[in-house]
């Protein structure tokens, strides 16, 4: 699938069919969905519904976990992580809908395990794109697509939700 005809419904069919095939495969009981605020909590609310899963979604606020909280400035906007009092030997499915450096993957990871010791985590997104900093990757991707430096790939929504890749050039820091 080419940049230009990026199309959300497909890319969350091809995300739900993998999480599937990983259900399967990693054998995963009654698995935790835990959306990454905030377009993956987005992501995570519809595999959430589409999965039909009965437990609640959990949500994650990864902003005091990040590497460079300390340079983010006074007011940085905190939304509440949702998460079960109880993680110790869950099946986790981690969702987010971008997936770029790695490093909102490595503090959502971090928070998680400040909760508790899961049994598994699998790492869903439904756009892995190029620029990986990190030794971690997605289980679980919608599509895999490169970007020129300059480009940045953003999730618009919730409702309806929506695909922009943006210069950053063009774009207020
Ligand atoms: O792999 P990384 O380099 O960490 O990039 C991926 C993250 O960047 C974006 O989040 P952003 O910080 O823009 O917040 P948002 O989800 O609230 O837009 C995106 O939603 C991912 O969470
Ligand atoms: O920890 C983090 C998370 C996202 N982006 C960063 O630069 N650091």
């Amino acid at each position: 699938m080419s940049i230009d005809s990026l199309n959300i419904d497909v890319l969350l069919d091809n995300l739900e069919l993998v999480i599937r095939q990983q259900i399967v495969e990693r054998k995963l009981q009654n698995p935790l969905l835990i959306g990454i605020h905030s377009g993956g909590a987005w992501i995570a609310r519809h595999m959430h519904l589409r999965l039909g899963i009965s437990e609640p979604l959990g949500l994650l606020d990864i902003t005091f976990y990040r590497d460079d909280f300390s340079q983010i400035g006074m007011h940085p906007k905190v939304r509440t992580s949702q998460l079960p009092p109880h993680l110790e030997g869950r099946d986790i499915i981690l969702i987010d809908d971008v997936f770029y450096s790695g490093r909102t993957s490595r503090a959502a990871l971090n928070e998680i395990f400040d909760y508790g010791r899961p049994n598994q985590v699998v790492l869903a997104v439904l756009i892995e794109r190029n620029g990986r900093q990190i030794p971690l990757q997605p289980d679980c991707r919608g599509i895999r697509i490169d970007l020129a430096e300059g480009q940045r790939i953003k999730l618009t929504g919730p409702d309806p939700l929506g695909i922009e890749i943006q210069d950053l050039a063009g774009v207020a820091a």
